[in-house]
Order: structure tokens, then sequence, then C-alpha cells
């Protein structure tokens, strides 16, 4: 059972790190076509949260502002926004504030002492540390939640080791006032970066933070490699990534590459020395459960990712029984192999394959 939400931090800050300036007013460090890219990421969220404090100062409205976006979101069988929740202590909220007065989606208010007059405009949920709070989030069914700050709240899901990734928007400003709110992390796990985007000249950089978020990022690269199979009526479409222990590619390959009978995995090996060391520390990313048996090869993938020293295995899709009755997972586990699989990334690793279910 999942015991919180997948949990993407987003902020826009300025070069010099800041959230915000100590004015009264609230300042916009995005520009259009950031704001645009925040929406969107906001339309593949179930829930967004925010401490109590944003909701003071910013009086955010925190729904989707693209119709198409909203109706895209109906067809899907979801509501127009996504749900709205806060964190408070003190519980000095406004029900006037427009967290509450805008949107149709469900509000939800945490608070170790919940207040009393925020009845009829939200749902308050009595809880005492952020764990908590995503737990009960999760239990409500929100498997992808955005958390759009303020400091408090980043920095705390941060210390907690609650974030899986971060979309950090830097504006191209300073903002040089001791007195204003700070991003702040804190030292642990290096973040993996994932992506840079130039939007206008606002810097979006998007970094992996947790094992989970780096291992779907790898996965869904080995399934796009699956998209580059040559077709066959005979064979699984299936690519692989192999990665280092510090998140960095090492090769990749994919079915049908090379020669017509070559396995994503036997492709992605192929191209690494046997020697390279950051085979002992890698982790090999592959659309489909590696192989157990093969009749046009003398080693199964299984084998050859023993072979090769690799530690840890992940994939999306558990081999149907189609062709063979594989048994790579058991196989590569009973031998010291970490092997994962991510479930939620078996529905697209099958829709390569959909020509032959
Ligand atoms: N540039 C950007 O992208 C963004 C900037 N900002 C800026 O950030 C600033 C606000 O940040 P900040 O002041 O740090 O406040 P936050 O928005 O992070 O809210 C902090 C409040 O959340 C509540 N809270 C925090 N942790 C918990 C917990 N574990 N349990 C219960 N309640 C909790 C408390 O509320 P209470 O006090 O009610 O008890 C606390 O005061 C503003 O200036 C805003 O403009 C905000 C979002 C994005
Ligand atoms: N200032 C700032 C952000 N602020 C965030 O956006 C929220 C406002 O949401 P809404 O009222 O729906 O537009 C605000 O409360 C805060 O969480 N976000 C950004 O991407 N870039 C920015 O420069």
């Amino acid at each position: 059972m999942t015991s919180r939400p997948y949990t993407l931090l987003s902020c826009a800050v300025s070069i010099d790190g800041y959230l915000d300036d100590s004015s009264e007013q609230r300042l916009l460090l995005s520009n259009g076509a950031d704001f645009d890219a925040v929406d969107e990421a906001r339309a593949g969220c179930d829930a967004i949260l925010v401490g109590a404090n944003t909701v003071r100062r910013d009086d955010p409205r925190l729904v989707i502002r693209d119709p198409a976006r909203r109706a895209d979101r109906v067809a899907r069988g979801l509501p127009p926004d996504p749900l709205k929740a806060t964190v408070t202590t003190g519980g000095d909220l406004d029900p006037g504030s427009r967290f509450f007065t805008v949107g149709e989606s469900e509000k939800l208010v945490y608070s170790p002492s919940p207040p009393t007059h925020l009845d009829g405009v939200a749902t308050v949920v009595p809880a005492g540390d952020l764990r908590a709070v995503l737990a009960d989030l999760a239990g409500r069914g929100v498997r992808r939640l955005m958390v759009e700050g303020g400091a408090t709240i980043l920095a705390a899901l941060l210390a907690d080791g609650l974030a899986d990734e971060l979309r950090l928007a830097i504006a191209p400003r300073f903002v040089g006032d001791p007195a204003a709110p700070r991003f702040n992390g804190c030292p642990g796990r290096t973040p993996v970066l994932a992506g840079v985007t130039d939007l206008d000249g606002v810097a979006v950089l998007r970094y992996l933070l947790s094992q989970a978020a780096v291992d779907r990022h790898w996965l869904e690269a080995a399934i796009d490699e699956a998209r580059r199979c040559p077709p066959s009526r005979a064979a699984f479409s299936v690519g692989a990534v192999i990665v280092d222990a510090a998140g960095r590619e090492i090769s990749r390959g994919y079915s049908r590459e090379s020669d017509p009978v070559v396995h994503a995995e036997e492709s992605a090996l192929a191209k690494v020395d046997p020697a390279d060391p950051r085979l002992a520390g890698a982790t090999i990313y592959s659309s489909l459960e590696p192989c157990s048996v093969r009749r046009s090869r003398p080693a199964s993938c299984a084998a050859l990712i023993r072979a090769a020293g690799i530690p840890r295995v992940v994939y999306a899709w558990r081999e149907p029984v189609l062709f063979v009755d594989g048994e790579g997972a058991e196989e590569l586990d009973v031998a010291g192999v970490e092997v994962v699989q991510v479930p939620d990334l078996e529905p697209a690793a099958r829709a390569v394959n959909a020509h032959l279910l």
C-alpha cells in the first residue's frame, strides 16, 4: 500500500535564492511561459499543498487556468481542479481567502488542533506532522501531489525525506533582501538533474530527489527505448538503460537493435566494457522482466546481468506466459540481485506490445 503520494515540490526563486521579497505585495518571479508550465504541472496532479503562511500572504487560487487542461482532466474522469490542501498549527486562516472561495475542488486543512471557524468551507483533518498529512492524502486517493511552497513547508518536506522531485524555476533577477524568505534545503542524498529548460529567460531545473523518482525516470526512458524496436509478431518490444550509482546513463539498447534476435538488456550490455567499474554500482532498467530462457542464444539476459556484476534490476512488466514461462526476477533475486518492479509503469510497457496481446 502507498504510504504517501509521489511528491513534486515546485517553486520559483531569484538568482540569489529568494522566494519573495519582504514587501507586503506578492513577488511574481515566474514569467508567463513559466506560469503556463506550472499550470500544466498542476493539471497532472491530484492535489496541491501550500503552507498556511502562503495562504495568508499570497491569497492564492490554486486552480487550473487553461480551459483546455480543465476539459482534458474532466475527459479523464477527474475533477477540473486538483484538491487543495494546507497545513496550520495556529489555525489562523481566513474563510474568505481565495484558497477556500475559488474553484469547486475539495479543500482540506490539516492541523494538530483543528480550528472550528472553517467548518462549512473546508474539511478539517487532525494531523500532527507532515508524514501523517501525506499518508492521509494517499488514503484519499492522491497519487501525485504538488507542493507550491512556501519556504517552511518546502524545507520541512526536504528535511524529512518526503519529496520525490523538485521543479525549480530561476528567474533572471536579484532580490538581495536579507529579510525575505529563501529556498532552503538540507544536506542529504545528492539530487539528480533530469532536465533544464529555458522558458523565455527563466531557467527551469528538474531534480530527482528520491530513489523512487530516479527509478521512474529511467524506467520511462527504457519504455521510450522500447518504442524504437522493429515490430515482430514473434518477440516482445523491450527497452533497457544501464545507469550508474550517481544516476548517470552508461548505455541503452532495444530489442532487435543490432540483429534480429538481440534482446534489449543484451544490446545495452554489449556497449559496455565488461571491466567498467561503474557496473558494480549500476542499475539496469528494463521495460520487461529480464528473460531466464533463450532458444536463440546461449545465455539469458538474467545470466548476462549476473555475469556483468550489476547489483540492481528495475522493471515495469512481469513477462506474460506467451513465448516462454520466464522466471528472470526469481533467478536474479536468488542470486542476490536487488529486483524492483514498478507496477505503475506496466501499462506503458504493455502498450508498446499491444500487437502481441
Ligand atoms: N516563489 C515561489 O514559488 C513561492 C513563494 N512563496 C512565498 O513564501 C512565503 C511563505 O513561506 P513561509 O513563511 O515559510 O510559510 P509557508 O507557506 O511554508 O507556511 C508555513 C506555515 O505552515 C504551517 N505549518 C508548517 N509546518 C507545519 C506542520 N508540520 N504542521 C502543521 N502546520 C505546519 C504553519 O502555519 P501556522 O502559522 O498557521 O501555524 C507555518 O507557519 C511567502 O512570502 C510567499 O510569497 C510561497 C510559495 C511559492
Ligand atoms: N510567486 C510565485 C509562485 N507562487 C506560488 O503560486 C501560488 C499562486 O497561485 P495562483 O493564485 O493560483 O496563481 C502562490 O501561492 C505560491 O504557491 N509560484 C511560481 O511558480 N512562481 C512565482 O513567481
